[in-house]
């Protein structure tokens, strides 16, 4: 059996994509929010998976975290709309990284790996970050956008996994399970 250890819909959205079978349990763990973003995005991926691999025995779990890295900033869920425009603004007209870490976790025996995609966001105008964070849209989603939702129109360019902005990168994942000896698919 697999578990995927999230309250995120995009994530189970992509596990379905793919044929997964599996079952849902969101984490509540206390996630790290400094450090090198390949770090920190790694060890909440491990923290959550480990949190559910605790209450399920001989049972494959699967943790992932995503952050926005600008220059040396890292940026997770806005707290409100005001952080979100704050965010939006500073993302406006640069080139950023999304980074998105995976754990898997079986008993004691854990794997982890990330992925890293960079991301050129257009020049938005003040009006243009007011009307999106109207929508809501950003408002549970690292960096405050959305690349699979309306934010699309503001995308110019996306080098790297597109799975892994969206929040699990889906190749890695795959290569992973396979080195762990975990059937993702059927
Ligand atoms: C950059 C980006 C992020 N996101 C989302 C993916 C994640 O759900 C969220 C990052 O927050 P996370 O803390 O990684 O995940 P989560 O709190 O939503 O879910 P859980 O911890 O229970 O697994 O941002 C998008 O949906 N699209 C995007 O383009």
């Amino acid at each position: 059996m697999i578990i995927l250890a999230s309250a995120s819909p995009r994530r189970r959205e992509l596990l379905e994509q793919i044929g997964c079978k599996f079952i849902f349990e969101p984490s509540s763990a206390k996630e790290v929010k400094h450090g090198l973003p390949a770090e920190v995005v790694k060890e909440n991926a491990l923290l959550k998976a480990k949190q559910i691999a605790a209450k399920h025995q001989d049972t494959w779990v699967i943790g992932a975290d995503t952050v926005v890295v600008l220059g040396k900033e890292i940026y997770g869920k806005p707290i409100d709309a005001a952080d979100a425009g704050t965010m939006l603004k500073k993302l406006s007209g640069k080139v950023h990284q999304v980074y998105t870490g995976i754990a898997l976790v079986y008993n004691d025996k854990i794997w982890q790996a990330f992925s890293t995609t960079e991301v050129e966001m257009a020049d938005l105008s003040q009006k243009e970050i007011e009307r999106y964070t109207a929508t809501g849209e950003p408002l549970d989603k690292a960096g405050s956008y959305a690349v699979q939702g309306k934010s699309a129109i503001f995308i110019k360019k996306i080098d790297g996994s597109y799975s892994n902005v969206v929040g699990l990168p889906l190749h890695q994942l795959y290569e992973l399970c396979k080195r762990a000896g975990c059937k993702l698919i059927e």
